[in-house]
This record gives structure tokens, C-alpha cells and sequence, in this order.
């Protein structure tokens, strides 16, 4: 059934109008036409004095349907378009004669806050979800949100809002004056009812935000933060226009009138919903929903089972910010080291990362003490009887491993779950020795990436379905996006982060300037260059993942002096104040001219007898391409071993875990750009030049062969999911 709103007239005169489209009342063109009839129908009526609107099973509105962007389809004309923000939002629902107030229950984003914020007022319960996210679809709010939430809540807030995507609960929402009032869920809707015959009875005043101005700041203030707001997007994302001809709307508004800058919202969200950025940030959408759909799994209707304690064993850098993320979580935390010393020093380093957030801001001295009282150090196996899931991270030594993870049989409850932060060999291996197959998996945090949202679940053909639903929901409560990826060839998605650090070095040591390297990958829309990535993330953490990779993948990977020649001079990255950068005291980071030094030690150590003059000539896209596609190189073979069980979650993965711009749609989807020929093209003309790192793996010489663009799904090997 097509969405659509339904009306019931009450007794008290109050016409309830809600929209129902199950499960998340999204809007579309049919909903916002069955929302115009709903409204004039109850507008005419003589028994209706106000109208509430609200959404069905305790769901607002999650927004406009986003399948509807992007595409070309209806090429409408900016006055059709217009026609919803003006014609049925602004001119029927806000100008009408009855008023209208929106109650507010679970989430109201995008389209549906802006139809909330064109009723003449709003009430919430407090855990409601307000937003206006359109910008995380390179598009901007076009039902009216870009004049109306300024003149609720004020231009810099809303700029915040609005720029930042920034969703906030029913109560901080009170407290912004976005809505009037909250009311638990079992009351909402009496009160809104309550409210609506209020005004009715000029008990409550009958506000129209679209011309309020007592929130907005004068029209100097107002220019001095619209400027500042342009500097700021256009300094953190300058590849993208749709930030800055949003706040171009906002800023027609207060110049000219609302009614005026409407118009221009119109004919701005036409072009932008038509753009690739549109395209392509709509793709990493529901590639991120699509990542936790197992095709097989997903039919059983697993439901997950609770983990409450998590034991780590092991106590190197990795246990200690693995231990550091579960206790921030509110996971009981048991933390297994073999001698006092390390174990003393691990938990001396978790306590390091939570002093860490409460120099920054990020967590109160309270919170400090209660993440710790939650983590327990040991030094046997004891207090592993009621442990529902091990995470072991000790040092890359296969026979340790596999003696924990036997002795991990012999401790543990039977439905508790065995995994290990692996990041380059097989999880099977690991658990050779034991009878626990089904329920071995490998859980593998991505150190190496400057934030970690993304969590990599290892399965073996033996990891039973339970076990991955159990995951799955664990990755989500860490507020992690878990990508499964099979237990084949020994490599995961750090592959395709370690090549593209890996082909950074190679390019510094032959010549080509680190600092320029950095400059011209985040101008390509990196969240950080891969030097100040080595930096931020620690250049041992790099070392100690980096081992395995060149160990097990030897013409894959780069073999260079130049990390530990800085090690050797206590150059270790960020923390240590220094690395290819050096830090100032608030961590600003500026190029060290010394570095070359250490450029000349790892050129004598790796031959390099001569600066490749052809590379220091490479144009700033030759760089680019030059450094992402071997990273896309390895991506194409984990899809070609079924190593991912769809292209796009190489997408996800290359937004979430190498800070790859997720408005270029993820490194798989940017290749169509490019076309499989040219690039299969560039990599072998290159591993002629460089040797075999270099050289395109078979998905894409087949691809190219025939000019198959890179993500179709066609013939890959499927993935044992
Ligand atoms: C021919 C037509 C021509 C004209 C076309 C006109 C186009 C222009 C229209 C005017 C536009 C005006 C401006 C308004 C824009 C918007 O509203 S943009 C969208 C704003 N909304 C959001 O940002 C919310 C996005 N969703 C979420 O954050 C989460 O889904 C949730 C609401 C918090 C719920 O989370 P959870 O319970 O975890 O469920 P999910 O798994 O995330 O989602 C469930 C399924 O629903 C799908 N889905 C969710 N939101 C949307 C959406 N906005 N559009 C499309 N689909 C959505 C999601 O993909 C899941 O689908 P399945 O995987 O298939 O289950």
C-alpha cells in the first residue's frame, strides 16, 4: 500500500491527522498529497476547530524516502517543486485558518521536522529524535527548514544543526524552544490536542515560524556568523557545494524575507538532488544498511543474545584500547595479562585514554571513575566462568594463540564466544585445537583508523549464525559498523589500508614530498593524509599490524626503514609530540623540515640510490590515483576471494576505516569514474615501472578486458555467507 495519512475528527474538535507509512513513516510525493487532502479536508469541515498532526506506531516521520533523490526522475519544474514547500506546506498547512500542532515520538528527520516546524507548535516526549539531516545526502532541507528552524532556535544554532546534521532528544530540543512543550508518550497525544484548542481559545499564542524574527540575531550578527559559517564548510569540505549554497538559502532569508528565500530553497534542492555528490552519499547510506544483511542469516531470525562480561587477554597497546572501548561501552571488562608488570601497565595505559578524553572534553572525571570500576585486571583464568565473550589480542604468535584459545575452552561457559583481534591470518588456524569451531570468530578493531567506527567480524565456514547475529549486535551496541568478512587468503579490509599507507612510503622514499603527499590527499577529500594518519594512529600501532601483512603478503607490501628509522630518534607520532610531524602542545601539527634525515637513512637502507624524477613531476591526480589504486586494487580482490559479501561494503569500509570521502560514494563505487580499463591501465604500466606491488589482480584485468565497470555484482565469488 502506497503511504498516505488517515484523519480522525475527535469529540473535543480536534481533526488528527497522521501519517502512515509503516515502518518509519517516511515521506514521499504520495504521503505529502495524501497529507495535502487530509488537511483540507479537515480544514472544511465545520465540526473540526484544529488539527494535530502526528505518525503512526510512535514514529513521527524518518524523512523524505532518499530513493528519491539522485536520480533524474521527475525533472520537476522549480514550481512543481515548489509546490510542495510552498504550495502545501507553507500556503495550505502553516497559512491555514485552523491550528495545526505536531506531536512528536521517535524520530523526526528531514522533511518530517520540517513539517513539524510549519505547525504552530510542537510537542515532544523527551526521547524523541529531531533533525534536519539533509545534508548527509548532499542536499539541503527543502520543505521550509532552511527559514524556519533560524527562527525557532536561532540562526548559529540552526547553522550547527543544519551544517552538522546534528540530531538532538525531545528535551534538549525544549530547551532550544524547537518544540513547546513534552509530554510522556502515553500523554502526548492529549496534550497536543490540549495545546491546539488552546490557541483556539487565545489561551496560547498562534505562531508562524516563517515569520517569527525574535530568535534571529540582528542582521550585522547575522552577517558575521553566515561568513564565518562559509569559511568553516568551505575550509573542511571544499570538493562539496551543497553546504555553502545551503547557508546561501539561509542567508537570502534574513537579507530578503523567507518567503523570497523559499523559492530559492526550491530551485536549490532540484539541482543538488540531481547531483553525483547526492548519488553518491544516498549509495553509502544504504550500503551502510546493507553491510549487517546476510543473505542466509538474515532468514533464521536470530535474535541476539545478551554479552554482559568480555574478558581481553592480552595486554599490548591493541588489548588496552580494545579494553578501553568495551568499559566506555558499559561492558564489564576482565583484562588477562601473563605477568604483573604488563598487566600493570596495560591498565595503566586504559587509565591513559580516559584521562586523555577528560583533558579534551570528552568525558567528566566522573564518568572516569565508572568506566574503571568496570574493568578488573587478572593474571589467570579464574573469573573466566561467567565470561560471555573473549577477545583475545595477544602478540601475532600463531602456537600462543592457539594454546589461549585451548585454555579458553577448558575456563569458559559453553555459549561463550572466542575471538581474535586478528588482522592478517586465518581464524581457523587459531582455533585448531580446539572443539569450538562453531563458535570462533575474529573481531577485528581497526586500530589503524584515525576514529575506529568500523568493526571487521572474521567467520570460518564453522562460525555458527548465532554467533554472528551475537556479533552483529555487539559491533552496533559498540556503536561500531560491523562488516563480515570471510576467513580466506589471511587478509581483511586493513589490506587495503596498509597498501595505501604502504604505496605513501613508497612514493616519500622515491622522491615525492611527504607534506605534499598529505596536502594533495586531503584536498581529494581524505579525512587526513596517510602521514599524518601514521601520526595520529602511532607508528608502532603500524609496525606491529604492518609484520603479518609484509610477513604473509610479501609482493603486496613495501618493505622500508623509514618508520623505524624515526622510531630509532623517539619519533613515535602524535602522542610523543613528534613523528612526520611535529606537535605543538594542543596537537597542532606542522611539517619538520629534519625529516628529510631520516628520508635519506630508509633511501640508503632500501637502495633507493637516485630521487625518481618522473615521481617528483607527478600531477597532484597522478598522486592520487598513484596511492588509492592499489587500495582499490586489494579491495577488488577481497570481492573477487568472496572475502566481502558485496561490493559496497568495501565502500563502507573505505569511508569508515581509511577516511575516505564518503561524498565520492566509497573507493569502489569512486572507480566507475575512472572505468576498469584505465585504471587496470595505470597499474600496469606502473608495476613495469615500481615492480609487482603494483600489478591489478585478475578482477580487474577481466573487468577491464571487457569494460565491466568494477562494482557490478556480476560472477564475483560469493562470499560463505
Ligand atoms: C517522481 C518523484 C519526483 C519528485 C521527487 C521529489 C524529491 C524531493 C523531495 C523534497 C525533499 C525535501 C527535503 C527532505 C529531505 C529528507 O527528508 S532527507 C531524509 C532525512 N531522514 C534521515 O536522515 C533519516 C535516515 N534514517 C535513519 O537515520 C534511520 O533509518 C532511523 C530513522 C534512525 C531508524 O534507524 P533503524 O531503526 O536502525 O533502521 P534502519 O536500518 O536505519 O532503517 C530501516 C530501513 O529503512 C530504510 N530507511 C531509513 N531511512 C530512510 C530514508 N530516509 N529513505 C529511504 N529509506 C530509509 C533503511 O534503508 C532500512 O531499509 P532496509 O535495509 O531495506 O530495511
Amino acid at each position: 500500500m502506497l503511504g498516505r495519512t488517515t484523519v480522525e475528527v475527535r469529540a473535543d474538535g480536534v481533526a488528527v491527522v497522521t501519517i502512515n507509512n509503516p515502518p518509519l513513516n517516511l515521506l514521499s510525493v504520495d504521503v505529502i498529497l495524501s497529507l495535502k487532502e487530509s488537511i483540507e479536508g479537515a480544514l472544511i469541515r465545520d465540526d473540526v476547530k484544529a488539527i494535530v498532526v502526528t505518525g503512526s506506531r510512535g514514529k513521527f516521520s524518518a524523512g523524505f524516502d532518499v530513493t528519491a533523490f539522485g536520480g533524474s526522475q521527475g525533472k520537476k519544474t522549480k514550481m512543481e517543486l515548489g509546490f510542495m514547500s510552498i504550495q502545501i506546506v507553507t500556503d495550505t498547512l502553516e497559512a491555514a485558518r485552523k491550528p495545526f500542532v505536531a506531536a512528536i515520538e521517535g524520530p523526526a528527520f528531514g522533511g518530517g521536522l520540517e513539517i513539524a516546524l510549519a505547525c504552530h507548535a510542537r510537542i515532544s516526549t523527551s526521547s524523541a529524535q529531531l533533525g534536519l539531516t539533509e545534508l548527509q545526502y548532499g542536499i539541503l532541507p527543502g520543505l521550509g527548514g532552511t527559514q524556519r528552524l533560524p527562527r525557532l532556535v536561532g540562526l548559529s544554532k540552526a547553522l550547527e544543526m543544519i551544517l552538522m546534521s546534528k540530531r538532538v532528544e525531545g528535551k534538549e530540543a525544549r530547551t532550544l524552544s524547537l518544540v513547546d512543550a513534552i509530554a510522556p508518550a502515553d500523554k502526548l497525544l492529549e496534550l497536543a490536542c490540549q495545546w491546539a484548542l488552546d490557541i483556539v481559545e487565545c489561551r496560547r499564542p498562534w505562531m508562524i515560524s516563517l515569520y517569527r524574527t525574535d530568535k534571529l540575531e540582528t542582521l550585522a550578527e547575522a552577517r558575521a556568523i553566515l561568513n564565518s559559517a562559509r569559511l568553516e564548510v568551505q575550509r573542511q569540505n571544499p570538493n562539496v557545494v551543497h553546504p555553502l549554497v545551503c547557508i546561501d538559502v539561509i542567508g537570502q532569508g534574513i537579507v530578503s524575507g523567507p518567503r523570497k528565500a523559499l523559492w530559492k530553497e526550491a530551485e536549490a534542492l532540484q539541482e543538488l538532488r540531481q547531483s553525483s555528490t547526492c548519488r553518491s552519499l544516498v549509495h553509502v547510506f544504504f550500503a551502510q544498511r546493507q553491510i549487517i544483511k546476510i543473505p542466509v542469516i538474515s532468514k533464521m531470525n536470530l535474535l541476539p543474545r545478551k554479552i554482559v562480561k568480555v574478558a581481553v587477554v592480552g595486554g599490548g597497546l591493541m588489548s588496552s584500547e580494545i579494553a578501553t572501548m568495551l568499559i566506555l561501552s558499559n561492558y564489564q571488562v576482565i583484562l588477562k595479562e601473563t605477568n604483573k608488570k604488563h598487566l600493570i601497565d596495560a591498565i595503566s595505559r586504559v587509565k591513559e585514554n580516559l584521562q586523555n578524553r577528560v583533558k579534551n572534553g570528552r568525558a567528566t572525571q566522573e564518568g572516569l571513575e565508572k568506566s574503571l570500576s568496570l574493568l578488573e585486571g587478572v593474571l589467570d583464568y579464574d573469573k573466566f566462568k561467567d565470561v560471555d565473550l573473549v577477545i583475545e589480542a595477544e602478540s601475532e604468535s600463531l602456537s600462543l594463540k592457539q594454546e589461549i584459545f585451548s585454555n579458553l575452552e577448558k575456563c569458559c561457559p559453553l555459549h561463550c564466544i572466542f575471538t581474535s583481534n586478528i588482522s592478517t591470518f586465518s581464524v581457523k588456524l587459531v582455533g585448531e585445537r580446539t572443539k569450538s569451531q562453531h563458535r570462533i570468530a575474529g573481531i577485528h578493531f581497526f586500530c589503524l583508523s584515525p576514529v575506529m567506527p568500523l568493526m571487521e567480524i572474521v567467520h570460518t565456514e564453522c562460525t555458527s549464525p548465532q554467533v554472528i547475529v551475537d556479533l552483529i549486535d555487539f559491533g552496533r551496541k559498540m556503536r561500531k559498523t560491523p562488516i563480515m568478512v570471510s576467513d580466506r587468503k589471511g587478509y581483511t579490509v586493513n589490506s587495503m589500508l596498509l597498501t595505501y599507507l604502504h604505496v605513501a612510503i613508497l612514493l616519500a622514499e622515491r622522491g615525492v614530498d611527504v607534506y605534499r603527499i598529505d596536502q594533495v590527499l586531503k584536498s581529494f577529500g581524505m579525512q587526513v593524509g596517510p602521514f599524518r594518519m601514521l601520526d595520529v594512529v602511532g607508528l608502532q600501532v603500524f609496525v606491529v599490524i604492518s609484520k603479518k601483512f609484509v610477513e604473509s603478503l610479501p609482493d603486496r607490501s613495501y618493505k622500508s626503514q623509514l618508520i623505524p628509522s624515526l622510531q630509532q630518534d623517539n619519533r613515535k607520532g602524535e602522542r610523543s609530540g613528534k613523528g612526520f610531524y611535529n606537535y605543538d602542545n594542543c596537537g597542532k601539527a606542522s611539517p619538520d623540515p629534519k625529516l628529510s634525515r631520516y628520508m635519506k637513512t630508509a633511501r640508503d637502507a632500501s637502495n633507493v640510490t637516485f630521487i625518481d624524477s618522473e615521481l617528483t613531476k607527478l600531477s597532484d591526480s597522478e598522486i592520487v590515483e598513484m596511492i588509492l589504486f592499489p587500495a582499490l586494487n586489494e579491495a577488488c580482490r577481497m570481492i573477487s576471494d568472496g572475502v566481502v559479501i558485496r561490493s559496497s561494503d568495501l565502500d563502507v569500509a573505505s569511508v569508515l576505516g581509511m577516511g575516505f570521502p564518503a561524498y565520492r560514494g566509497g573507493i569502489i563505487y569512486w572507480s566507475d569514474s575512472f572505468g576498469s580499463t584505465y585504471i587496470c591501465s595505470r597499474l600496469e604500466k606502473w608495476s613495469k615501472e615500481y615492480g609487482v606491488f603494483f600489478r591489478p589482480c585478475d578482477y580487474i584485468m577481466e573487468r577491464s578486458a571487457k569494460s565491466i565497470s568494477l562494482t557490478s555484482e556480476t560472477r564475483q565469488a560469493k562470499s560463505q555467507l
